[in-house]
């Protein structure tokens, strides 16, 4: 194992800078404490001074103190030519009561002057004195040198005084910032290798070390991570996910497993590790962010195979398609159906619906065969998978019918001229159910509705756990948008129980029918699931 990386999460600061992001102290205490459990060594908790939330932030934790980590209080340095034991941030960090801060100041010659509108030497000045404040008063001091990479780029002479004022202060960490996100990998490390030069003594343990803090607006914020960690940093900033300013920060859900299991370095301890999928997932949902499916180690898709060569080969060892253990990360393994299967899925789901089928069974073709035709056609059973189960089941004659319908009628009654869009639909449905004819009429607030009504009346005779059975999504999708009115249509229905959720699918160029389709199988496989519908009827032979 390699040295010890120190891994420091902003995402209770940077990453509420992302747009869209806006986290209630509550949120914040919550992602704050599971952070904590994953073993982040340092948490930063945001700007207290800047806002009463993250004032109150630093209050909570006080009360109720998080179990392993530090948490860090967030400022910038003292303003020009002002006392740095009389700035109001400075003391807001104070009043956090924390043992570590973290401050940021101007690396960027161009900053000083365009953005802080003061002299080089004050800068210098207000880095030592905002430092050296702090540390009297027994903080220990992580220093950002915000825009270090462009600052060393135009004016490295400057630059490297900067970070000379926050050594010589009694910082105990100097982060070097890509703050505007610009720097590629190669440039991180000559510039790494330059700072060394030019300041041996950070060679020598009792100096500061040094930390990276990258943006990912060249989108290489992870790259620039590893390639100053293979330079010699050992702090690294990130976000949960990514979150952040602009594009955001180094994801921390792909660099801690690339450091930990990719580079050896000691990150977190394995069952630590196997949090981060939790973890993302939480910060996601917390923030209201839908959870990003491609994600690296993290995403649902990580580790979902759909070609058919690749299942086939997974199945016999997961090595062929997974550059590492899904679990080391707390993800897992998915298949799925398309018609980029072969034999190979068809099997893993035979087996995962409890049916028997060998790969040499002519029946598998014909399921194979059979989902590329309707795949063809529009089917997507990778978004629904019980209209796949039902769809086996019919070929392995495993599927007795529920009923045979004779016919569906719908009505909709829209009078624009009396402004009255409140008449409800109408839907005739005749069906036979174990020989008996029924004909039931229902009303929906619309057709699709009314024809789900009408259905269930009739049924419900037969089989009264439907009653139970709830539609509870029901999306469409126009497939050929340039055949207009004729193109076919997918319909997705979503049913429960109110214990299991499955979805079900229908394609025809009318939306009624393909709707009729979803909403029947879902009441198909809602009885399978119950195993209600075996009993009552023999296998078709
Ligand atoms: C690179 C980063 O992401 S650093 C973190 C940035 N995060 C945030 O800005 C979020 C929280 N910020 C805030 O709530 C507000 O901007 C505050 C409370 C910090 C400041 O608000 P205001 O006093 O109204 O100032 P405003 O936001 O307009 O401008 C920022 C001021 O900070 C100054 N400043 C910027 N960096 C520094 C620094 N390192 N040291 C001292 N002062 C700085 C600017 O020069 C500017 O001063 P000016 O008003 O004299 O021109
Ligand atoms: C400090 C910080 O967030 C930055 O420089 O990007």
């Amino acid at each position: 194992m390699k040295p010890k990386l120190w891994l420091y999460d902003t995402t209770l600061r940077d990453g509420s800078q992302a747009e869209g992001i806006s986290l209630s102290l509550n949120d914040k205490l919550k992602i704050a404490r599971q952070l904590d459990a994953m073993g982040i060594p340092f948490i930063e908790g945001g700007w207290p001074g800047a806002n009463p939330k993250d004032v109150q932030f630093f209050w909570k934790l006080q009360e109720q103190p998080l179990k392993q980590a530090e948490v860090v209080a967030f400022c910038a340095t003292r303003r020009p030519h002002k006392l740095a034991a009389e700035d109001p941030m400075l003391q807001g960090i104070l009043a956090a009561k924390t043992r570590w801060v973290t401050i940021f100041g101007k690396s960027w010659d161009l900053h000083v002057t365009e953005s802080l509108k003061t002299s080089l030497e004050e800068n210098l000045a207000m880095i030592q004195d905002s430092i050296a404040y702090l540390c009297s008063q027994g903080r220990q001091v992580i220093y950002d040198a915000e825009h270090w990479f462009d600052g060393y780029k135009h004016n490295p002479h400057y630059a490297i005084k900067t970070l000379q004022s926050a050594i010589a202060a009694g910082a105990s960490w100097l982060v070097l910032c890509d703050t505007n996100g610009g720097t590629l990998p190669h440039e991180i490390t000559e510039i790494i290798e330059g700072i060394y030069t030019a300041i041996p003594e950070l060679n020598h343990p009792d100096y500061p070390h040094l930390g990276i803090h990258p943006h990912n607006d060249s989108g290489t914020a992870v790259a620039n991570a590893i390639a100053a960690v293979r330079s010699g940093v050992t702090m690294v900033q990130g976000t949960i996910n990514g979150y952040g300013e602009r594009c955001g920060n180094a994801d921390l859900c792909t660099l801690i497993p690339n450091l930990q299991i990719k580079l050896g370095y000691d990150c977190l301890e394995q069952s630590q590790l196997a949090q981060l999928t939790q973890t993302s997932r939480l910060v996601s949902e917390t923030v209201n962010f839908a959870p990003e499916e491609r994600s690296p180690f993290v995403g649902r898709s990580a580790f979902t195979h759909k070609a058919g060569i690749h299942v086939s080969a997974v199945c016999k060892n997961p090595l062929t398609y997974e550059h590492i253990v899904p679990e080391a990360v707390g993800n897992q393994r998915q298949i799925v159906i398309s018609e980029q299967s072969g034999i190979s899925n068809i099997l893993h789901y035979a087996h995962k619906f409890g049916l028997t089928l060998e790969k040499h069974d002519p029946d598998c073709r014909e399921i194979l065969s059979q989902l590329k035709n309707l795949e063809h056609q529009g089917y997507q059973f990778e978004a629904a998978e019980a209209s796949f189960e039902l769809m086996m089941r019919s070929i392995l004659k495993q599927r007795p019918p529920l009923f045979q319908l004779q016919g569906f009628q719908v009505h909709c009654n829209i009078c624009p001229e009396s402004h009255d869009f409140s008449s409800k639909a109408l839907a005739t449905i005749k069906v036979t159910v174990d020989q008996q004819y029924l004909l039931e009429v229902a009303e929906g607030n619309g057709p699709v509705s009314a024809l789900d009504r009408a259905l269930r009346q009739a049924l419900t005779k037969f089989y009264p756990q439907i009653a139970q059975f709830r539609l509870t999504d029901y999306k469409v999708r126009i497939l050929d948008g340039t055949m207009g009115t004729a193109a076919q249509i997918r319909v997705l229905v979503e049913s429960s129980n109110g214990q299991e959720r499955w979805t079900t699918i229908g394609v025809s160029s009318n939306i009624l029918d393909a709707s009729y389709q979803a909403v029947v199988e879902g009441i198909e496989y809602g009885l399978l699931l119950q195993s209600a519908i075996k009993p009552q009827i023999t296998p078709i032979t």
